[in-house]
């Protein structure tokens, strides 16, 4: 039966919303009471549901801004960033206005050589690298004050720091990102699997976020890497032969960022290149690398291990010259088509590209340590032990028709010529003193 109820009762109920029906005047003034008191107690726990979420909030926010420590930010840090970002063409130069660059990893070794290369061609080229103990952070810190020397600005800070990487796309309207940042090297992620994770598939999502929502968007040339041909055996590798069997947790991220980086070109529109880099060597190299710690242990009169294959097969490498490398990378930021989203919404299909930076001449690992015996005029003390099962694949060899047709890219220089201006740079860094030690014909 229904009564008439005060103007409390009159107001319509709100769809959703369960309207009480009330009797009597006793129970409606005892409901009322409660009512107040249930109201009173929501609003409480309203109230400190609120404050913890705002705390929690709060603690989240201070730990990831503690996490990225923001050493950046503020007007003179921008004006640096803008200055290094702008294109130094002469208006009206052949090239075009130039590019506006920024280069992840720029204190890595390809990340510095490719950063001067833009740089004295005239194009803008911000840096931003983690500077992390991989390896010996005083080389990338030197790479740095080369960098800087040349008008370069390297901001430190971390990929996977948002913030950070929507800063400086508010604060320049960068035309590529060249993206080298990466957690490199094939047999260390059998030691610290959670470092590729971070910086290869963590830090690239966390990358391509900041450029899709970008406006404008610019367009993306990053580095995958030969091992993603793992197990393939077909030779040369192709870029159309299967890279479904990673031989490595490092090979299987660069994998993975080849798929993830298709899906950001598929909805969000970014134009797309990744280059897959065949063992780089060079001046200002990784210290993790053969080349690199054979030079140094052979010149400290240390024992160098030399892994060998299945039925004593020597293992080779179709070692590539950071010089031809670098003009494969130039090439692929000059022909990147542009990305067609703007905030993050596409507005038709961009490119995505794939291509092989190889030398094209595989040459066997105990051939690389003859050559550098030779230069350095020291016997190498080898230990010859079968590969171990940490990834490592017996050889590589490049099909670089593809590169060859659509980025003019030709690599001219032998294993013999790159190892001679390696040992050069070398033994000039690291301050070995020519009088002592007559170097072959260096
Ligand atoms: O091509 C690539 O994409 C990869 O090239 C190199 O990987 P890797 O070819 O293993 O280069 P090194 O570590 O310099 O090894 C070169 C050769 O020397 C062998 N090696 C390495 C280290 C060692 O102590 N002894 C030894 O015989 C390796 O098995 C390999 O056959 C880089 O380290 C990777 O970051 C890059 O992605």
């Amino acid at each position: 039966m229904r009564v008439v109820a005060d103007e409390e009762d009159m107001l319509p109920s709100t769809p959703g919303k369960v309207k009480i029906e009330r009797s009597g005047a006793m129970s409606r003034q005892l409901h009322r009471c409660f009512a107040s008191t249930g109201t009173m107690f929501l609003w409480a726990l309203f109230l400190v549901a609120m404050t913890a979420t705002y705390l929690s909030f709060h603690s989240f926010v201070d730990t990831s801004s503690r996490y990225f420590a923001a050493s950046w930010g503020g007007l003179h840090w921008e004006r640096q960033i803008r200055a290094s970002a702008s294109p130094r063409r002469p208006p009206g130069s052949a090239e075009g206005a130039g590019l506006s660059v920024l280069v992840t990893g720029a204190a890595g070794f390809v990340g510095t050589h490719c950063s001067l290369a833009l740089r004295k061609r005239g194009d803008g080229v911000v840096g931003i690298d983690n500077f992390n103990k991989y390896y010996d952070p005083s080389l990338k810190k030197a790479r740095r004050a080369l960098l800087a020397s040349h008008g370069v600005f390297v901001v430190e800070g971390d990929i996977n720091d948002g913030r950070l990487l929507t800063k400086l796309f508010d604060v320049v309207p960068f035309t590529h990102v060249l993206h080298l940042a990466a957690q490199a090297g094939v047999r260390y992620a059998m030691e610290n699997p959670a470092s590729y994770v971070h910086s290869n598939i963590a830090g690239l999502v966390s990358l391509l976020e900041a450029c899709k929502d970008a406006d404008p968007q610019p367009a993306v040339v990053w580095a995958s890497s030969s091992s993603v041909y793992g197990l393939n055996d077909a030779v040369p590798f192709s870029e159309a032969h299967r890279t479904d069997r990673p031989a490595s947790l490092y090979a299987a991220t660069k994998k993975a960022g080849e798929e993830i980086t298709h899906t950001y070109n598929h909805i969000y529109g970014l134009s797309v290149t990744g280059l897959r880099f065949f063992t780089v060597y060079g001046p200002w190299g990784r210290p993790d690398m053969a080349y690199f710690s054979f030079t140094r242990n052979i010149l400290q009169g240390k024992p160098i291990t030399v892994y060998r294959g299945k039925d004593h097969v020597d293992l080779a490498r179709d070692f590539t010259y950071i010089d031809d490398i670098v003009r494969g990378c130039l090439a692929s930021l000059d022909t990147a088509g542009r990305s067609t989203g703007t905030g993050g919404r596409k507005r038709g299909p961009a490119p995505y590209r794939i291509f092989n930076l190889g030398n094209t001449a595989p040459v066997t690992v105990p051939t690389l340590v003859s050559i550098l015996e030779r230069y350095l005029r020291v016997k190498a003390k080898k230990n010859v032990v079968e590969m171990p099962g940490n990834g490592d694949v017996p050889f590589t060899h490049a099909n670089i028709s593809l590169a060859r047709e659509q980025l003019e890219y030709k690599p001219t220089t032998s294993l013999e010529m790159g190892l001679k201006k390696f040992v050069r740079w070398y033994l000039s860094y690291y301050g070995y003193n020519r009088g002592t030690h007559t170097f072959n014909n260096l």
